[in-house]
């Protein structure tokens, strides 16, 4: 491959995916984390002729041509602060943070004037193949050259460039991921509250619910830092996170008085304004993104008979809509710029609107059932104390939560991560297959 040295600081789970596939392309790497892990990276990379491990941050940057840094959106003004001013001279300097507004404000801090800045984020996790996925590139301060190389250095990668300045991939990830996780995180927390794991209840198996239950364990599988960094450190996600909150708080009002009329008339007001006039029975924008039958393969509970289905109003999906609707965002626009979470969530939000009638059956269980009403008060109460906590930027409160959150659900997480690995591969298969399908 070419001469430029790639260098990686922070080998967390991001770091160690771009060492493997960046060495395994050809690419010298030269990657450290923090001193305490050398001997341990070392151990782990020895068969990896491309990969050499250094003790600490100085060594990576002085020595190399494209720096990634790969540490925790929280930690980045630290860390950049530390190994900047050691940047080789001329070199290029980009990260992998999900928010990018502290992450150049850190570069344009702490980096010497000769060093240029591309910036990368890869929207997905560290275990999907990034093959066809969007890869957001930010060309901060660099020539055409510098991106250019930056760009055929992560070509090996095959995913979808996206060009994007930093502001505006702000903007977007927080209407696709903040607001995505804002969601999930409360189905957790209120599942938590009422001590149930939800495979196991009737009400909760099969279709849609298996995405809700997937993705769920998935995001309370992964690191806390990941989801406070990108909703608390992005300047544009808090009003997204509260609007989410306030939809659904506003909808439950609604539920509790029931004001089935006025509920209907909002739903519908929000279905038009964000789904156009596509219906369930028209193809008129797009086919659906996700079939029933499709989501039904991914249960971690048994399926029950459909007589013994109990009912759902999908109150995190009504708000959802209600959301975007309010905040005038039209999901559709922001797919070239999405991660798979927010697909499914987007495929799951339109199967339920785009059908006339499992959406009348929302409304009637949602005025005429009280069964659950005890689920929607937790997802209420969830939904605003995330996004409390995200207002007041307050990062140990976060953590807090998430991490007491993931101890409830931990011991399913072996089980979770495979089927929900699973379901984002064949889901993402079909949508890949129908896209070349409407291509021919
Ligand atoms: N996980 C995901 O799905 C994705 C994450 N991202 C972003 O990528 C970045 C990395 O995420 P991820 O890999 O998941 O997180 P990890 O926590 O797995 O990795 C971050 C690593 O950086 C290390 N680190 C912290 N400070 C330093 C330092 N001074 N010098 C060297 N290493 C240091 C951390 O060590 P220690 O743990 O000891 O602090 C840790 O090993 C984050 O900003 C995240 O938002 C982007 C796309 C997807
Ligand atoms: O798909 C998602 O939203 C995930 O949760 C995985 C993820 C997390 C952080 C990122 O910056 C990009 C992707």
């Amino acid at each position: 491959m070419g001469d430029a040295v790639v260098g990686l600081i922070g080998m967390g789970d991001m770091g160690k995916m771009y060492a493997r596939r960046l060495s395994e392309a050809g690419w010298r790497v030269h990657a450290c984390d923090l001193p305490d892990k050398y001997d341990s990276l070392v151990e782990e990379f020895k068969d990896s002729e491309n990969v050499t491990v250094f003790k600490n941050g100085h060594h990576v940057s002085r020595s190399s041509d494209y720096i990634i840094y790969s540490v925790e959106a929280k930690n980045i003004d630290a860390v950049v602060a530390a190994y900047g001013p050691s940047t080789k001279m001329g070199a290029i300097v980009g990260g992998q943070t999900s928010c990018k507004a502290p992450e150049m404000a850190a570069f344009e801090k702490h980096l010497p004037t000769d060093v240029e800045i591309v910036s990368c984020h890869s929207l997905h996790g560290p275990g999907v193949n990034p093959k066809g996925q969007p890869l957001v590139l930010i060309q901060h301060r660099a020539s055409d050259a510098s991106y250019n190389l930056v760009s055929k250095i992560l070509s090996c990668f095959e995913s979808k460039h996206v060009k994007l300045t930093a502001e505006a991939h702000d903007r977007i990830t927080a209407d696709t991921q903040a607001v995505t996780h804002a969601a999930f995180l409360s189905m957790g927390t209120a599942w938590a509250a009422n001590n149930q794991f939800p495979w196991e209840m009737p009400r909760y198996v099969g279709g849609i619910e298996n995405v809700k239950i997937n993705i769920t364990l998935r995001i309370y599988a992964n690191k806390w830092h990941v989801y406070a960094g990108l909703a608390i450190l992005n300047p544009a996600a808090k009003r997204q996170i509260k609007q989410y909150a306030e939809s659904v708080t506003e909808l439950f009002k609604l539920m509790l008085g029931g004001h089935k009329e006025e509920l209907r008339e909002r739903i519908e007001s929000a279905r038009k304004a964000v789904f156009g006039n596509m219906d369930g029975n028209s193809n008129n924008g797009h086919e659906l993104l996700l079939q029933d039958d499709l989501l039904d393969q991914f249960s971690l509970g048994e399926k029950p008979a459909a007589s013994e289905r109990v009912k759902n109003n999908h109150l995190s999906l009504l708000a959802m809509v209600d959301c975007w609707w309010k905040l005038g965002i039209v999901p559709y626009d922001h797919m070239i710029c999405s991660t798979p979470l927010f697909r499914l969530w987007l495929g799951i939000t339109e199967y339920l609107f785009r059908n006339p009638e499992l959406l009348e059956e929302v409304i009637d269980t949602a005025i005429n059932d009280n069964t659950f009403r005890r689920d929607d008060l937790e997802f209420t109460f969830a939904a605003r104390d995330w996004s409390e906590r995200v207002s007041f930027g307050n990062m140990e409160g976060y953590r807090s939560k998430f991490e007491k959150i993931q101890a409830y659900f931990a011991p399913r997480f072996p089980e979770a991560t495979r089927v929900g690995n699973e379901m984002i591969k064949t889901i993402e298969e079909s949508l890949r297959q129908r896209k070349g399908d409407a291509g021919n």
